[in-house]
């Protein structure tokens, strides 16, 4: 059995988040200048963490990914390789928030030698990434999709983000001063239940997705894994997405939530712009793992702790 410790709480004093569910066109200058506005608005409500949707400032799409996506690395990278980090950085420092900053196409260019050794040509990788600022607007941490969102149910979706992205291959916690720790990931990784409980036994309060389900797997099962996620690690979840646009190629599902310990739903969007904000409270968390005491009932002896071992993780 698993020891019965008595851990010092995860989230150290109550914070309010918020999931901006943000409307996005193909104009990328003005969706990072509404994802500003929104960001305002979110932070007037009083949150301290704010969550971007996934893709933010484009449309969802394979199509998409290449034309918009931008160069982050040697970061800082420079007002015109990224202009959706410098944007990002002063929504946090403007407004003086936490921001976990949806995802954005990232183009990583390396230059390799072809096997005739005669002459070197740009390779270009792609990923979905995530950007999280501190209140002064520094970075604090890149999170890549890990899981690309591969699947295909007959005559309803086909999507195949592996054509066009990379995955990434670390899980990402950060820090968020005085408060605690999240992880923050991606869409698909949701569905992935074994990054989570890596996340909330390294201590994570709550876990943050940045997504955008379907009109076909969003009403089955959005919903339904940010509670799971919930109460399988006895934590808080955010699951924030884009807007629906009926003109776009990508119909989102929207429905922003924000689930507690208990799988409760503390707030959830409809389908169109929606800013959900939440009181996140620490005490929730550790009534919930005193009440139903997974932590120190676990069989470690039957099966491993997942958490445990050789693990790529950026640990803040
Ligand atoms: N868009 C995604 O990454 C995931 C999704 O829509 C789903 O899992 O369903």
């Amino acid at each position: 059995m698993a020891s019965s410790t008595t851990p010092s709480p995860v989230l150290k004093q109550p914070v309010k988040l918020a999931c901006v569910q943000l409307a996005s066109g193909s104009d990328k200058a003005a969706n990072l200048a509404h994802a500003a506005a929104k960001v305002r608005e979110a932070a007037a409500a009083g949150a301290k963490i704010v969550v971007l949707p996934e893709c933010f400032n484009s449309p969802y799409g394979c199509d998409h990914f290449p034309s918009y996506a931008e160069t982050l690395l040697p970061s800082p990278p420079t007002e015109a390789q990224s202009p959706s980090f410098h944007a990002l950085s002063a929504m946090a420092r403007d407004n003086a928030v936490y921001l976990i900053g949806g995802s954005i196409p990232e183009l990583v260019t390396t230059i390799t030698t072809t096997t005739e050794g005669t002459h070197e040509e740009p390779k270009k990788t792609y990923y979905n990434t995530s950007l999280t600022f501190d209140p002064s607007g520094t970075l604090l941490a890149t999170h890549r999709k890990i899981h690309l969102f591969d699947i295909s149910i007959p005559g309803k979706i086909t999507f195949r983000e592996s054509d066009v992205l990379s995955p990434g291959d670390t899980l990402t916690l950060v820090d968020l001063p005085p408060y605690g720790r999240v992880a923050v990931a991606i869409c698909y990784d949701v569905r992935f239940p074994e990054l989570a409980t890596i996340a909330a036994r390294r201590g994570a309060f709550a876990l943050v997705y940045p997504g955008a389900f379907n009109l076909t797997t969003g009403p089955l099962h959005w919903k339904l894994l940010g509670q799971a996620r919930a109460v399988d690690n006895q934590c808080y979840v955010a699951l924030c997405s884009p807007a629906r646009d009926m003109s776009a190629g990508y119909h989102a599902w929207g429905h922003s939530l924000v689930v507690d310990p208990m799988a409760q739903v503390l707030g959830e969007a409809g389908e169109g712009e929606e800013v959900v904000v939440a009181e996140l409270d620490g005490d929730k968390i550790e009534e919930a793992r005193k009440g139903i005491p997974l932590r120190d009932q676990r069989r470690f002896d039957v099966y491993p702790d997942v958490s445990q071992g050789a693990v790529a993780a950026k640990e803040p």
